[in-house]
Parts: structure tokens; C-alpha cells; sequence
């Protein structure tokens, strides 16, 4: 049997009604776990609670704090803690995600299913915490994937309440829609090894798998290795369009490849941009021209399966 343990949850408002949430909670309870939730109103709030749980962790004797929501929950809960604290050692708690987001994609990656919520909170309550690596772009962290291009301005401006009709098909929707219109992007990157310019599909910087709604980006990148995985997938002429995005979708990095995608594994690049440039850190959007990105080893525990 298992120990007890405390978790506090930090669920997104649009979840909270969920019946199989409350029923994972209650199954837990049950069986002797304490739960303690807090449930986000707006922009924001994930932020506070879990600066929150940082500062009465002891107090209040969290073990995990989970994240109830996509992967923006996840990158605001684990960004708020490592903006104060740093380490694995010096962070009070492990954390644990329970995924309730449109796309899940550190999810599915890690090997959560996000159908079976009940089961995703039993693994955040007991599963093995072992040791993970963060990204950082600049002085913001992430936990899965940094991407740029066409797929990032696909994330953010698919418009909500497709999401909430097609689900996860509602990027795959937008990104064929406005495909002319997002994928005009040019990047200076460098890095150990690394020299690349060009005008780009997609750039992205993987501790996870997979991003923008199961495309594997960086599918041989691992959480606890120490490095991130850089993929950047050249704009392809437009003649190759509709075979590049398919590969992309399927995720065939080796045939991706073959239209010159470059692949590095490093511990720190530059991006340069002379247009302003969008990078979605979990899908949270910050903009800007010239980004310095790197990995943490070894910055948190998860506990996952
Ligand atoms: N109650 C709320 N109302 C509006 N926005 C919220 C609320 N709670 C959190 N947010 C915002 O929602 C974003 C997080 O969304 P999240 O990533 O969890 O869902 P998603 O976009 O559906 O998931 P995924 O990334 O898996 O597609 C954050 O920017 C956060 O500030």
C-alpha cells in the first residue's frame, strides 16, 4: 500500500464541473490521500495558488502539487515554484499533472492517458517522483516543448470555441485554413554545432515529445537526459506543402528529413529574428527577436508513470 500523501490541486476553471474529476478525487480520498484544491477564475490565478502552495507547503505538508488543466496549467504551476525556488532538492514538493487540457501533449507523451482521469490522479498521488529536467527561453521556463512558426501561431489563435467542438482536430482545422498566412517566418539559430539560417516551418525545443496536438516534434527527446532536442523544419517550396505538413502531422522526423530538417541535441541556443517573433512556451505565447534558450537538469521531481 502505498504511503498517504497530501496533494494539492490547482484545477482550471473549466474543468471544475468535470464528474469524473470530483469522482477521481473522491476515489482517492477514500482511500485515505488528503486532496485540497483550488480552482482558477481567470488569467492568472494558477500563478497565485501555486506561489501559494510554495510558501505553506510545510504548514499545510503537500507532497505533490498537481496541475489540473492543458499544458499552459502545467508551465504556469511549475514556472511559478522554479521562479522562486531552484533545484529538485530546494523545491518543497513533487508535482504531478492531471490532464483536463484540449491537446494534453506532455501528457501522451509521458504516457498519461488523458481519457482516464481517474487513473492519471492515482499516478500523481503515488507515482515513483523521479528527478526532470525544465527549459528556459529567456527567464521563462517550460516543461514539455518551446515551439515557434507556423504550428505556434496555429496553438494560439485556433479560436476556443472550435476547441471545444472539435478538440484536439481544431489546430489540425485552423493550421490548413490559414496555412499561407502563419508560415512566413526567418530565423537566425545558433548553438554547439549549430549554425542555421533561413526562413523556417517550424522551430521547436523539446524536453518533451510533442506539441501543437500530437505532433512529434522532438520524438527522441527524453525529460531527464540533460538536453533539449532541436528540430527546425525549413519552409518547404510550396509544391511540397501538403507532403510536409502530412509528415509533420504524422510525425515522420526521418521523412521530414529529407526535405532538410535539421536535428541537434544541445544544452543552449540562440534564435534571432529581425520581425517579431512568436515562441509558445506549453502553448503560453511570449514574443519577441532574439531568444537565448537552455535547459535545467535535473530541475524538479514529477511523479509519473
Ligand atoms: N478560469 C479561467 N478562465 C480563463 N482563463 C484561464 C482560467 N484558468 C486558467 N486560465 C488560463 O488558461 C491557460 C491555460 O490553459 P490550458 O493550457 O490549461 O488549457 P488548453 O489550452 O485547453 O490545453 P492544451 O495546452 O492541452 O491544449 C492559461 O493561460 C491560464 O492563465
Amino acid at each position: 500500500m502505498p504511503a498517504k500523501t497530501h496533494l494539492r490541486v490547482i484545477l482550471h476553471g473549466k474543468a471544475a464541473g468535470r464528474d469524473d474529476v470530483r469522482s477521481a478525487i473522491e476515489k482517492l480520498r477514500s482511500k485515505g490521500h488528503e486532496v485540497s484544491v483550488r480552482v482558477t477564475w481567470e488569467e492568472g490565478d494558477a500563478i497565485r495558488y501555486a506561489r501559494e502552495a510554495l510558501e505553506n507547503a510545510d504548514r499545510d505538508g503537500i507532497d505533490t502539487l498537481v496541475a489540473g488543466g492543458g499544458d499552459g496549467t502545467l508551465n504556469q504551476v511549475v514556472g511559478a515554484v522554479c521562479s522562486q525556488v531552484s533545484g529538485a532538492d530546494s523545491v518543497p514538493f513533487s508535482f504531478g499533472l492531471l490532464p483536463l487540457g484540449t491537446a494534453n501533449d506532455f501528457a501522451w507523451g509521458i504516457g498519461l492517458d488523458p481519457k482516464n482521469i481517474s487513473e492519471c490522479l492515482w499516478i500523481a498521488a503515488t507515482g515513483a517522483a523521479r528527478v526532470m529536467d525544465l527549459g528556459k527561453v529567456n527567464d521563462r521556463i517550460f516543461v514539455n516543448v518551446a515551439t515557434g512558426g507556423f504550428g505556434t501561431r496555429v496553438t494560439t489563435e485556433t479560436d476556443p470555441g472550435l476547441k471545444r467542438i472539435l478538440g484536439g482536430a481544431a489546430y489540425f482545422f485552423t493550421g490548413l485554413n490559414r496555412f499561407s498566412e502563419l508560415a512566413n517566418c526567418k530565423a537566425e539559430v545558433t548553438g554547439e554545432n549549430l549554425s542555421w539560417e533561413g526562413q523556417f516551418l517550424a522551430i521547436a525545443a523539446g524536453n518533451g515529445r510533442q506539441a501543437g496536438g500530437g505532433v512529434p516534434l522532438c520524438p527522441d527527446a527524453k525529460l531527464d537526459d540533460g538536453f533539449l532536442d532541436l528540430t527546425i523544419v525549413p519552409s518547404p517550396a510550396p509544391d511540397q506543402v501538403p507532403d510536409l505538413i502530412g509528415h509533420l502531422m504524422d510525425g515522420g522526423l526521418e521523412q521530414m528529413r529529407r526535405y532538410g530538417a535539421v536535428t541537434a541535441r544541445l544544452s543552449e541556443c540562440r534564435i534571432e529574428t529581425r520581425e517579431e517573433l512568436q515562441i509558445n512556451l506549453d502553448g503560453e505565447p511570449i514574443h519577441g527577436r532574439s531568444f537565448s534558450l537552455k535547459t535545467l537538469p535535473g530541475a524538479i521531481k514529477f511523479r509519473r508513470p
